[in-house]
């Protein structure tokens, strides 16, 4: 045993000294190892430059991962993690962007045989004698490092005030359905600020359907493909009537809430009927600086919401399950916001001393969404459409009289995105 170790320290001490330079200055100690392993690391745990004079690059082998500094950034990789990765012809099909590697079959106790690094890029040699190379860019890109650094979607979290601020501009009908630039202004707008308008569109549900179609997919659900609807309670829904509708989001009571809303008022004649939007994640990030604590619960604490149906030959029974405040877990970042008073089911996901510390993390967030300077009301006209990220915005309305008809479908949120992402947007 003992002479396979000095072999194996040997063997290390010749494979990591070759192509890059040590700096003698920058010893760190390997972390706590068994005893065997850490006697073979003792050797390779130093740090490595690409080059003594520019020291834009430095990594170091440890017992189970690489380390890497490059462009201010301190990496670390698990070693299988860097052989699935690998995008070698025989790994990763460059054609249609998938793996080919059989990840299962990488012993998970893989370690590199050598590691080489020059200036832009990290070369690993395996045991079995195959070679992985990384772009460092790429990496600092793809490691969990970088990523934690960056938004996966870049916001504009907003009140009334900053909202008219903005000036966001409606797009009209015609660029939004002719020309890439005005999609794609369009689609800025509504992923920076969760809503966007369309102007001088035809009043009818057919020319709503092609405006929704240009975006994404239309989502067929319980209350059809496009919807109509008017104060004339043939859903057993609030929807369905001339009361008003506190501030809220549609379908939580879906596994997945339905990513966007479309809506155009065909017809009002009689009086009120505003509509309500306010930005959900403004809310909320108001609620994290004030009592982080409560913020955090919003974002654990399991809940139903459910939709009961009966209505003359309506019978529906839908069940969502899902924290108010979802969150990315890596960097904490809000995705979707689950926020319907109306639909929310009974609380037995939680017990009551849990429960009552949520109540009152609800209460704050409560508060924030119903600040008055939080509030944009806008008055839905024939011929401008809204959509709504109702992932992240809240509607409601206010009570109207007189007839009042509104069209309208949900969309596939990853339609919208992928629409987004193909028009050179980060969505
Ligand atoms: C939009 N449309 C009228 C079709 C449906 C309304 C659904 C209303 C339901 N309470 C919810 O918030 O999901
Ligand atoms: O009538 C309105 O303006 C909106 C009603 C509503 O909340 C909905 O249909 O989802
Ligand atoms: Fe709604």
């Amino acid at each position: 045993m003992k002479q396979l170790l000095r072999m194996w320290c040997r063997r290390l001490a010749c494979v990591f000294k070759m192509p890059c330079r040590q700096s003698g200055s920058t010893r760190h100690q390997s972390p706590r190892l068994p005893h065997d392993r850490r006697t073979i690391l003792a050797a390779a745990a130093r740090w490595h430059h690409t080059a003594p004079e520019s020291l834009k690059c430095a990594w170091q082998l440890h017992g189970d991962h690489l380390e890497l500094r490059y462009a201010n950034t301190l990496m670390r990789f698990d070693f299988v993690w860097l052989r699935d990765h690998c995008r070698s012809a025989s790994c990763y099909n460059a054609k249609t962007n998938q793996r080919s590697l059989d990840t299962a079959s990488v012993d998970l106790g893989i370690k590199p045989k050598a590691v080489r690094v020059d200036e832009t890029t990290l070369f690993l040699t395996w045991p079995d004698g195959h070679v992985t190379r990384y772009g460092l860019e790429w990496l600092v890109k793809n490691s969990y490092e970088g990523q934690k650094q960056q938004v996966m979607h870049p916001r504009i979290l907003w009140n009334a005030e900053i909202y008219r601020q903005a000036q966001v501009p409606s797009v009209d009908c015609r660029s939004f359905l002719e020309t890439d630039e005005g999609l794609k202004e369009f689609l800025q707008n509504f992923l920076l600020y969760g809503i966007a308008f369309v102007e001088n569109v035809t009043p009818t549900k057919e020319d709503t359907e092609i405006l929704a179609e240009r975006v994404s997919l239309i989502r067929e659900t319980i209350y059809g493909r496009m919807w109509y609807f008017t104060s004339d309670f043939s859903r057993g829904d609030t929807a369905y009537t001339k009361l008003a509708l506190d501030r809220h989001t549609d379908t939580t009571y879906f596994q997945e809430p339905c990513g966007i809303q479309v809506f155009h008022c065909l017809k009002h004649e009689g009086t009120g009927g505003r509509t309500l939007l306010v930005d959900g994640f403004y809310a909320a990030e108001q609620v994290l600086r004030q009592a982080p604590d409560q913020f955090e619960l919003l974002s654990k604490v399991p809940l139903k919401h459910e939709y009961v149906e009966n209505v003359g030959d309506c019978h529906n029974h839908m069940i969502g399950v899902g924290p108010v405040l979802n969150v990315y877990p890596w960097n904490n970042e809000l995705y979707l916001i689950r926020y319907n008073n109306y639909d929310r089911a009974v609380i037995n996901t939680v017990p009551y001393d849990v429960v009552h510390r949520w109540y009152a993390a609800h209460r704050t967030l409560t508060a924030e969404l119903r600040r008055p300077e939080n509030e944009l009301w806008v008055k839905l006209k024939p011929g401008k459409a809204l959509f709504i990220d109702n992932w992240r915005v809240l509607h409601g309305r206010e009570a109207f009289t007189g007839y009042r008809q509104l069209c309208g479908c949900y969309l596939t949120r990853d339609d919208v995105l992928n629409t987004a992402r193909l028009l050179g947007l980060q969505a």
